[in-house]
């Protein structure tokens, strides 16, 4: 047992791996994994009052929701995970969210994935998902067991319209001008460490080592107090 819950952030531009390194740190070190990205349209699916009226029209633009709207329905999410261990992909993308995600809870670190346009491009163009699980895979790198159809229920796999690269352009200059404040204000915080590379099998070994680190030497005195 760790003597503090351990609390992460995962940032990057679309297509940079979040989703993928998320799910294996997840995996590897037992912390609950929260995708904003996943919730939203699972709770827009579920027909959530709330979400469907303030959030499916961003959802479906794949434009930003409102600071407040998101920011409400994610804390009110990670103040039921308030006992566990957590991974953030997708959240918080603006400063405002950072912020307030701060008055929430202390984070230990925010991991940054740095990958060449082109390495996106050609990523999301091979990038098939199955919605409602939130399984990724990709033609190249991992690809399903039957093509098109998803490993664990056989239902079909979708691409997202703004995996296309007209679509990314637009996407990737939005996410730096959002993200950039954030990542300075974690870099102020200390906490902020990036990984640059085109292969995620390759990058993983730094950031798993990062987090035996970052997860196993935390000062006993920092018990979580809130
Ligand atoms: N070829 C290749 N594809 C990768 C690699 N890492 C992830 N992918 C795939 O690239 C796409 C984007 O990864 P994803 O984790 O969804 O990125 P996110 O948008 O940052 O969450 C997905 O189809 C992944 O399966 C890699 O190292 N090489
Ligand atoms: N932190 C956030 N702030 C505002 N909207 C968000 C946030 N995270 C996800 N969303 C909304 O959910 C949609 C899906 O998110 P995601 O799966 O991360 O896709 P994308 O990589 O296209 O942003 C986004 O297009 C956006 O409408």
């Amino acid at each position: 047992r760790m003597a503090k819950l351990f609390r992460a952030v995962i940032m990057g531009p679309p297509g940079s791996g979040k989703g993928t390194i998320a799910h294996r740190i997840a995996r590897t070190f037992g912390l609950e994994y929260l995708s904003s990205g996943h919730f939203l349209r699972h709770s827009v699916a579920a027909k959530h009052r709330e979400a469907g009226v303030l959030v499916k029209p961003y959802v479906d633009r794949g434009i930003l929701v409102p600071d407040d709207v998101v920011t409400r329905l994610m804390l009110a999410r990670l103040e039921q995970l308030g006992a566990h261990s957590w991974l953030l992909d997708g959240f918080p993308r603006t400063l405002a969210q950072a912020q307030a995600l701060n008055r929430l809870v202390q984070l230990d670190l925010a991991i940054i994935l740095n990958v060449p346009y082109s390495t996106l491009v050609d990523r999301l163009s091979n990038r098939w998902m199955h919605p409602p699980s939130g399984r990724v895979y990709n033609m190249g790198f991992n690809p399903p067991r039957v093509q098109g159809k998803d490993d664990v229920t056989g239902e079909p796999l979708v691409q997202h319209e703004d995996d296309k690269p007209e679509a990314l352009m637009a996407r990737l200059r939005h996410y730096k001008d959002v993200a950039k404040p954030v990542m300075d204000l974690y870099k102020s915080q200390g906490i902020l460490h990036s990984f640059s590379g085109t292969d995620t099998d390759r990058i993983w070994p730094y950031i798993s080592s990062l987090l035996v680190t970052k997860m196993h030497t935390q000062p006993s005195e920092s018990f979580q107090t809130d």
